[in-house]
């Protein structure tokens, strides 16, 4: 739309300055929010006291820039929480939230956006293919074709100036990417991608040196005046970013201070009796008077909530909220409509997965590491090991000892698999709350392409150079047997990792959750202690031991059939195996198997729930 056509109204109405624009955006009104939170205190995490952060607040957002200002901790990203419907409804104990007149439902949380403080950007993609993840995943396929999204993605870059950053990667920690105000841009072109009129932005400059800031909220600025309705938090803005703001909401300790027109609210401060001296922004002296840093030259008892709450924009608030009328609660509505996606289940692992490749191949770290690490710990146990020989008693104390060596290497070279969804926790959390994808679609991604070929490639490669260093069986069943082994005492490790990963958020917890029942598993593995002769009450834990059946595998593919010898005596593989009361018929090879399968369906499944578990609420 051109800019010239629009002209804004002089200042001054009861309802604040009004946007001309062709098709306005919706009209957001929120009456009576009570919030309340309880901490959580102590190691035993004791439910404290509530604590109200949002203390009866009213008021009407429309088309245009409506910031949110006030103090660190008044509740500016509380309150845009709750109106944007991201805030958990269990701590809300009165108020509603309608936009255009209808409460919120999730449908309607959909067809808004938010955009978070902390740009959640896949950092291996471009600016152009994270905005067509977004686009692929967003726009429905039935009216979107593959060139309507890329033409959509190409509109979003020209509108936004990413023009010059298009191919450049967003940036991890190993890759220098874009600018802190592409990343930005990025974020919000991710949820323009869906055409949103309401449009949520958390403290949208916090982080960005003043031009950008700038740029960012001039940017704004001229979305509002498409006929958007744009809502943010913002800290301490400079004045030219606060004289584009058409409506400004302070707030303090929770409580209104004031809402109306930006262009009014130093007339309302200073008929209050503060005075804002020449030169000085606006934005600071407002922060000033909440913090009682500029008194005023009318001194009375009453807190600046309620001197508003006397004044002509309160009643005009009050009068404008009266007309509208909406159902009583808002809490069931927002818990009990399910997220509805744009695309089918099909669809959106397709293009999760491919995104999830392009991380691993441009991540090296994980993928290439874990070849590398592979292959120097299969040469080095096939160094110290080399070519066993069959008499004894080396024959029998270096297989076994190999062979724990082995499973060892196998689970705990798995550690590093916590960090999957411990690192990715925010971007999933985003996305899935988003309307982006389903949970399941997220999980089997990670199975498909980070789990498998990660674990499951590497790992053969791994088999095939220890086992023929090691001079063990040259049947190519046998190495086939003892690859599949090996790949299930790593599968059955990865999974219990995923569960711990989708059960905790740090890596200090994830660690120790870790550690101690592997640790527990390879004492119960049976080579560290015999479990025949153990406490019965305490021997049942061997069943849980990935690496009793691991061993117990392997022992049974390498010994079966072997004859050791040394100079007056042979012993065959099956003595000994009858000797550790291991079942080495062909269902006793197969019954560890079976286990380890078991073992890896169970955790993977409580990976799924625990990652479904995961708070969405802010
Ligand atoms: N989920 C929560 N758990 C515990 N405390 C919370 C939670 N949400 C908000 N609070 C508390 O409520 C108060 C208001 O928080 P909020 O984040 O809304 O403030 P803010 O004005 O946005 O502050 P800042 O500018 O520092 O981000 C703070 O004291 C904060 O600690």
């Amino acid at each position: 739309m051109d800019v010239s056509e629009l002209k804004m109204l002089p200042a001054g109405e009861s309802d604040g300055t009004k946007v001309c624009v062709k098709v306005p955006g919706p009209a957001l009104t929120y009456q009576n929010i009570h919030y309340c939170i309880r901490e959580s205190r102590g190691p035993c995490r004791k439910r404290g006291p509530e604590r109200e952060i949002l203390k009866n607040v009213s008021g009407i957002m429309k088309t245009g820039l409506n910031a949110i200002m006030g103090a660190t901790g008044s509740g500016k990203t509380s309150l845009l929480d709750v109106i944007a419907g991201r805030k958990d409804p269990r701590g809300l104990r009165s108020g509603q939230v309608l936009v255009d007149n209808k409460v919120v439902t999730s449908d309607l949380r959909l067809m808004s956006a938010y955009v978070v403080q902390d740009d959640i950007l896949m950092g291996t993609l471009t600016v152009r293919e994270n905005l067509l993840f977004s686009g692929n995943l967003r726009l429905p396929r039935k009216q979107y074709s593959t060139a309507d999204k890329k033409k959509k993605v190409e509109s979003i870059v020209q509108e936004l100036g990413l023009e010059d950053c298009a191919d450049t990667k967003i940036g991890t920690a190993f890759i220098r990417g874009v600018s802190g105000g592409e990343r930005k841009r990025c974020s919000i072109g991710m949820e323009l991608i869906t055409s949103p009129t309401l449009l949520f932005l958390d403290e949208p400059t916090t982080g960005l040196d003043s031009n950008t800031a700038n740029s960012i909220i001039a940017l704004l600025h001229r979305l509002s005046r498409g006929g958007r309705t744009i809502i943010f938090s913002i800290h301490q803005p400079r004045y030219s970013i606060f004289k584009l703001f058409d409506h400004l909401t302070l707030l303090h300790k929770g409580e209104t201070v004031y809402t109306g027109p930006a262009v009014k609210a130093v007339d309302y401060f200073q008929s209050l009796g503060y005075r804002c001296e020449a030169f000085n922004n606006p934005a600071d002296f407002f922060l000033d008077i909440t913090n009682g840093e500029v008194l005023s030259s009318m001194p009375t008892e009453k807190s600046l909530a309620e001197l508003y709450r006397e004044s002509h924009y309160c009643a005009a608030v009050k009068e404008e909220l009266k007309c509208i009328t909406g159902p009583s609660d808002l809490t069931t509505e927002v818990e009990s409509k399910a997220a509805s996606y744009a695309t089918s289940f099909f669809y959106q692992l397709k293009v999760v997965c491919w995104r999830t490749m392009l991380n691993v191949f441009r991540n090296p770290q994980t993928s290439y590491a874990q070849m590398v690490m592979n292959i120097l710990s299969a040469l080095l146990i096939g160094l110290i090991y080399y070519q066993m020989p069959l008499t004894l008693p080396e024959a029998l104390q270096n297989r076994i000892g190999a062979f724990f060596f082995l499973i060892i290497n196998m689970v705990f070279g798995n550690l590093s698999a916590v960090e999957l969804f411990i690192n990715e926790r925010a971007i999933f959390v985003h996305e899935n709350s988003g309307g982006y994808y389903r949970t399941s679609v997220y999980f089997l991604s990670k199975v498909f392409v980070d789990l498998l070929p990660n674990r499951i490639v590497p790992i053969f490669i791994f088999s095939s150079i220890s086992y023929y260093m090691m001079g063990l069986n040259p049947s190519f069943t046998a190495f086939l047997c003892f690859a599949l082994t090996m790949s299930m005492v790593s599968l059955a490790g990865v999974s219990l990792a995923f569960l711990v990963s989708a059960s905790v958020s740090t890596f200090a917890m994830a660690n120790v959750l870790i550690t101690l029942p592997f640790v527990f598993m390879m004492v119960f593995g049976g080579f560290l202690v015999n479990l025949n002769s153990m406490l019965n009450w305490l021997s049942w834990l061997k069943w849980a031991s990935i690496f009793r059946y691991g061993l117990d595998a392997v022992t049974i593919n390498e010994m079966k059939g072997q004859v050791f010898y040394s100079d007056n005596a042979t012993l065959t593989g099956e003595m000994y195996l009858e000797s550790q009361g291991i079942d080495y018929s062909v269902w006793g090879f197969w019954q560890n198997q079976v286990a380890l399968l078991g073992i890896i369906l169970v955790c993977m499944t409580f990976a799924y729930v625990q990652l479904r578990r995961i708070n969405r609420w802010k």
